[in-house]
């Protein structure tokens, strides 16, 4: 058999790539980027009530917990390691009003599932989203003019009082996900002004305005008070990149501890032009609609979902994430755990 190395590449045979990928010991040895336990942010929905585990159609696995039926999950989080358990909360009906104001009743389903968690599982971090979108009647994130239109300033307001009363239930991070101007620096001011200096805000800096939120909406109840409206007049455009950099910029200046790009798998390039540009501790957000195209393509045995899974989560590594926020998080635990 003849060889035409000067076909293959000027490098040839000295330069042979595959001899590191020959056996698993050297491909391990030369890995770039790993995926860790650490690396993990679960997000639960919570609902009043008790014994609840109500499946969530369009999440296969995920389901609706009430406080009693979250605390195991919780302790599981602590014993696989995971280090965040994010919040996000179903608001019964009858409580949502043109306002939200239910948001920052220091009573209200948030701050007591807060204190509770807390009180029990005081080492596990716990993260609660600032936003009033599962508040309002019209399933928007802020307060509405007579237009229709998402006013900014009122709403900074509703949510500084909102992120206030997460805080003082003791919560880790508040995480604004609202894509309102100027709400990191309000918030930071509120929680300065109250003594709560050690909270930490993790801002969803580059928020799109996405398709792929759809079974989250399902989930917390908010996609039939959404009906046909839709959020473009305050989350991204899902065209833009730049514009990302000058938000994510904005929401550091004004106080922010971590920043978010959402969703993540379409979006690995803004992740990777965030990082890039500031070096700070940033996550991507691997959200419902991602999560329920993996389940469907899995369970119609299209795809090996762990296979997929966990590739996917790797990529957001790869692509600059300091950590993601997935609703894997515990399947993705049980298997790095195994691995060892
Ligand atoms: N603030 C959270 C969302 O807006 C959606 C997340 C998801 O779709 O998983
Ligand atoms: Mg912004």
């Amino acid at each position: 058999m003849t060889t035409t190395p000067h076909l293959v590449s000027a490098d040839y045979p000295y330069a042979r790539p595959r001899r590191n990928r020959r056996d698993d010991f050297s491909r391990r040895l030369v890995r770039e980027h790993s995926l860790s336990v650490d690396d993990l942010i679960y997000p639960v929905f919570v609902a009043e009530g008790q014994k609840l585990q109500q499946p969530v159609g369009s999440m296969p696995g995920v389901v609706r917990h009430s406080l009693d039926t979250l605390l195991p999950v919780a302790e599981s989080c602590l014993e696989l390691g995971i280090p965040v358990l994010a919040l996000f909360p179903v608001i019964d009906p009858s409580l949502k009003t043109p306002e939200g104001t239910e948001a920052a009743n220091p009573d209200g389903l948030i701050p007591r599932v807060v204190s509770a968690l807390k009180a029990r599982y005081p080492e596990l971090g716990i993260m609660t989203d600032v936003a009033l979108d599962p508040y309002t009647s019209h399933g928007q994130d802020g307060y509405i003019d007579e237009n229709g239109y998402v006013v900014n300033d009122y709403t900074v307001e509703l949510l500084s009082r909102q992120a206030l009363v997460q805080a003082q239930a003791g919560v880790d991070i508040v995480a604004p996900s609202d894509m309102m101007d100027g709400r990191i620096g309000a918030i930071r001011a509120v929680l300065e002004d109250q003594g709560h200096v050690h909270t930490r805000i993790m801002a969803y800096s580059a928020k799109y305005a996405s398709a792929f939120y759809g079974p989250f909406r399902d989930a917390v109840g908010s996609a039939a008070n959404l009906g046909k409206s839709n959020k473009l007049v305050y989350q991204m455009d899902p065209g833009n990149i730049d514009e990302a950099l000058r938000e994510v910029a904005a929401d550091l200046r004004e106080g922010a501890d971590m920043v978010m790009v959402k969703p993540g798998m379409p979006y690995l390039d803004v992740l990777r032009r965030v990082k890039d540009a500031f070096r700070v501790p940033t996550y991507a957000y691997q959200v419902s609609g991602e999560y329920a195209m993996i389940k469907a393509a899995a369970a119609n045995g299209w795809l090996d979902h762990d296979k997929v899974m966990m590739e996917s989560l790797l990529g957001f590594k790869r692509a600059g994430a300091d950590g993601i926020l997935t609703y894997f998080a515990p399947d993705a635990a049980r298997l790095l755990r195994a691995q060892r």
